[in-house]
C-alpha cells in the first residue's frame, strides 16, 4: 500500500469548494473555516449550521446541483454529497483542472484525505490511517486528547513570541538546547495550565536575563558496554538513551548500524580504545569528550 505524503497547507484566503451540504460537509467546512479558507458550499440543501454560516457571511452558498464551473479558482475541493457517482464526477472535473480533491466516500479516489486532529494551535497533531480505518484514527485522536496538555498551544505560542530573544540570549547551540529543555520540562507549562500567562512570560524572561550565569551542568552519561553488533540486540532502555543523547562517544569498532539508532542531530565523538587502559582513565577521556553536552552515551564493544 502506498504512503500518503503528509503536508500542512496554508489556506488563508484561498478558495475551497465543498460540494454537498450534509453532516460530513459541515465537519469539513468547520475545519476549513478554522484555518481561514474562503469557503464556498455548493448544494441544494444545507444543514442548519451551514445555513447559519452562510447567513452570517462566513461562507458563500452556491444553490442547486453541482456544476463544473463551481470549480473555477478553487485550490481544493471536497466532494461530500451522498451520491457516489456524483462525487466521482466532481473528482474527475477537479483532475482536469489539477485541483486536489477529497472524496468523502472513496479514499482511493481522493487526491488528499483529511486526518483526525489534536488541535493545540499552533501545534497540530494529525493522524491518518490512509483511508484504511478512519474510525481508528478518530479513536486514537480521542486518546491523544487526554495525553497532550491543553496548555501546549500556549506554550508553543510563548516560544514563538520569544524566539529572537532566546536566540540572542543563547547564541550557542548547546546552551540554547538546554534552555529549550528547561522551557518544555520546567515550571512554565504549569503556570500556563494555571492560566497565568503573565507569570509564565516573566519566568521565561527571568531565565533569559540569567543566561550566561549558569554553568553547564555535567552531562548525564550512559554506557552501552558491551555494545552489541546487531541493532536488534539493543535493549529498550539503551534505545531510549540513544534517542535522548546529544553526543555519542564511541569506540571506533562500534558498527554504524547501532549508531544510526541514535538521534540524527547527535554529535559524534569517536574514541580510540586502548585495551590496556584502566577504567578510570578511560572514563576521564570519555567525560572530557562530552563536556558541555547534556545527555551523553558512551558505546564500547
Ligand atoms: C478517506 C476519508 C475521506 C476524507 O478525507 O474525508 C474517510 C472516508 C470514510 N469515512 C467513513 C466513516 C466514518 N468516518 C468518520 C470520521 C472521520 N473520518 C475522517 C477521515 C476520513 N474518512 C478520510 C480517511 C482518514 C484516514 O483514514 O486517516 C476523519 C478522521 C477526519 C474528518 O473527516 O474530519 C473523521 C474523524 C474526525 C475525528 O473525530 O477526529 C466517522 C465518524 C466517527 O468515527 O465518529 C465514520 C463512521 C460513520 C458511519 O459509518 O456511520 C467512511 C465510511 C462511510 C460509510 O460506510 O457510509 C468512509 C468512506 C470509505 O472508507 O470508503
Ligand atoms: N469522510 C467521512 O468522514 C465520512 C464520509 N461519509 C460519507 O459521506 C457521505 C455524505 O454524508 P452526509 O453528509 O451524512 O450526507 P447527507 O445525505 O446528509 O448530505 C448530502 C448532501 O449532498 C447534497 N447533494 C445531493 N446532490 C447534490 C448535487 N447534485 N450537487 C450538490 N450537492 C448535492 C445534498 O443537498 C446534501 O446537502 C455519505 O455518503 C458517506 O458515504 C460518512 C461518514 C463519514
Amino acid at each position: 500500500m502506498k504512503a500518503l505524503y503528509p503536508l500542512f497547507a496554508d489556506l488563508t484566503g484561498r478558495a475551497v469548494l465543498v460540494v454537498g451540504g450534509g453532516a460530513v460537509a459541515e465537519r469539513k467546512v468547520r475545519a476549513l473555516l478554522n484555518c481561514g479558507a474562503t469557503v464556498r458550499v455548493g448544494a441544494p440543501r444545507l444543514t442548519r449550521a451551514l445555513r447559519a454560516w452562510a447567513d452570517a457571511g462566513r461562507l458563500a452558498h452556491l444553490d442547486g446541483p453541482f456544476q463544473d464551473d463551481w470549480l473555477a479558482c478553487a485550490w481544493l475541493v471536497v466532494a461530500a454529497t451522498g451520491d457516489r457517482a456524483l462525487n466521482a464526477r466532481v473528482k474527475a472535473a477537479a483532475d482536469t483542472r489539477r485541483i486536489l480533491a477529497n472524496v468523502v466516500d472513496d479514499p482511493a479516489l481522493s487526491s488528499f484525505q483529511v486526518p483526525a486532529i489534536v488541535d493545540r494551535t499552533p501545534l497540530t497533531i494529525a493522524i491518518s490511517s490512509g483511508g484504511a480505518a478512519p474510525v481508528l484514527a478518530r479513536r486514537l485522536r480521542e486518546r491523544m486528547e487526554a495525553l497532550f496538555d491543553p496548555a501546549l498551544g500556549e506554550l508553543a505560542r510563548l516560544a514563538r513570541d520569544h524566539r529572537p530573544a532566546i536566540r540572542r540570549a543563547y547564541p550557542d547551540h548547546g546552551a540554547r538546547r538546554r534552555f529549550y529543555d528547561w522551557l518544555y520540562d520546567g515550571p512554565v507549562l504549569g503556570q500556563l495550565r494555571a492560566d497565568d500567562a503573565a507569570e509564565a512570560a516573566r519566568t521565561l524572561l527571568a531565565r533569559l536575563d540569567d543566561a550566561g550565569d549558569e554553568p553547564a551542568p555535567p552531562p548525564s552519561l550512559r554506557w552501552i558496554a558491551p555494545c552489541p553488533a546487531d541493532p536488534g540486540d539493543i535493549t529498550l532502555s539503551q534505545l531510549r538513551a540513544l534517542n535522548e543523547a546529544d553526543v555519542l562517544v564511541y569506540d571506533t569498532q562500534v558498527g554504524e548500524a547501532v549508531l544510526s539508532l541514535a538521534r540524527r542531530d547527535a554529535d559524534r565523538r569517536p574514541l580510540e580504545m586502548d585495551r590496556h587502559e584502566d577504567a578510570g582513565s578511560r572514563e576521564a577521556r570519555v567525560l572530557a569528550l562530552c563536556s558541555g553536552y547534556r545527555n551523553a552515551v558512551a558505546l564500547v564493544v
